[in-house]
């Protein structure tokens, strides 16, 4: 059985712009972020605090928070890796944040430059802080179901990462196929042990779409009790130290798949269509969801 409702954490302007070559104008990032709230996504992932040295294109991180326009009802989290990133968020006015931790040691090395112990305890200053602020603070981790530099993940290891980043306080962890290499056996596996060690409430799923499994992926994960789903408008995206990661899966494909199963999501598919396709037309590229090729040749 299948959940009524599902919940659509939009990582477009963030997972999926993060990794463009030529630098996206604020402006252009704030009227999508603008049109993504006019569709009805509940959750906006809006910018990362992270070094301009290492992902210049989240430069603009406070203008972008300070430019859009807040839609009630709406959250607009940020990605924080560290204490510096938190107090710059909440600076610009941010009201909920997101770190990023990884199953992986050396995707961890390579994307935050420390290792994954290290990383939580940088994770626990910003969850002190956090809960001093009263925000929300959101848990990912990536390589749950492959590496780009260790190839296979345990199940056992994405379930302690997730374990530890719940007991210091996310209130929800997604749960991040990076490099899109997950088939729906590995995804039933590391679910199972995850569950284990959180509640399925908690957890979201956060597929991209490199090998074109991220649907099946994440119709397994419904059926596993998962209800809330990470993806980005147009399957833009990449992350930029996991070389090779194509897109998330586009949100147009999940709601359109979701809106077929009879399951709420409040998004109104024609405005979020309307949103992919002024995306792709600013970054002149085609777009990467499905549903938007198709509904172009109706
Ligand atoms: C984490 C650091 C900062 C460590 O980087 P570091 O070099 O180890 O940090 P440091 O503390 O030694 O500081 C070095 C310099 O960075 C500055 N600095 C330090 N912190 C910040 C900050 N928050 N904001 C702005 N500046 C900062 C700091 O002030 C200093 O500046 P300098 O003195 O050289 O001028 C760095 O590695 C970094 O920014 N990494 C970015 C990683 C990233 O954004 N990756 C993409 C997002 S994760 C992802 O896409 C996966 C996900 C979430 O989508 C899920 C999935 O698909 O799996």
């Amino acid at each position: 059985s299948f959940p009524e409702r599902v919940k659509i954490v939009e990582v477009g302007p963030r997972d999926g712009l993060q990794n463009e070559k030529t630098i996206v104008p604020t402006e252009v990032k704030i009227h999508l972020i603008d049109m993504l709230s006019e569709a009805g996504l509940p959750v906006i992932e809006a910018t990362s605090f992270v070094s301009p040295k290492w992902v210049p294109q989240m430069a603009d991180q406070e203008e972008v928070m300070r430019g859009l326009h807040k839609k009630p009802g709406v959250n607009y989290p940020v990605l924080t890796p560290n204490l510096k990133g938190f107090q710059a968020a909440m600076k610009a006015g941010a009201k909920e944040v997101a770190i990023f931790g990884a199953a992986s040691e050396l995707f961890s090395q390579k994307n935050i430059n420390c290792s994954v112990d290290e990383s939580l305890v940088r994770f626990e200053e910003v969850m002190r802080a956090a809960k001093q602020e009263g925000v929300p603070v959101r848990g990912y981790v990536s390589c749950v179901l492959g590496c780009p530099y260790e190839g296979k993940v345990s199940p056992n290891k994405v379930a302690e990462v997730a374990k530890r980043l719940y007991s210091m306080g996310c209130y929800e962890i997604s749960l991040g196929d990076t490099i899109g290499v997950g088939t729906p056996g590995g995804m039933t596996e590391m679910l199972d042990a995850v569950k284990k060690e959180v509640p399925v409430e908690a957890l979201a799923v956060h597929c991209h779409d490199t090998y074109g499994q991220a649907l099946a992926n994440i119709l397994v994960a419904l059926q596993n009790g998962v209800s809330v789903v990470d993806s980005s408008v147009a399957g833009l995206g990449g992350c930029p130290y996991a070389q090779g990661a194509s897109g998330n899966v586009a949100t147009e494909d999940v709601v359109y798949m979701l809106h077929g199963l009879g399951i709420h999501t409040g998004v109104d598919l024609p405005k979020l269509l309307a949103a992919g396709s002024y995306i792709c037309h600013s970054l002149n590229r085609r777009t990467n969801s499905k549903v938007a090729q198709a509904s172009c040749k109706l």
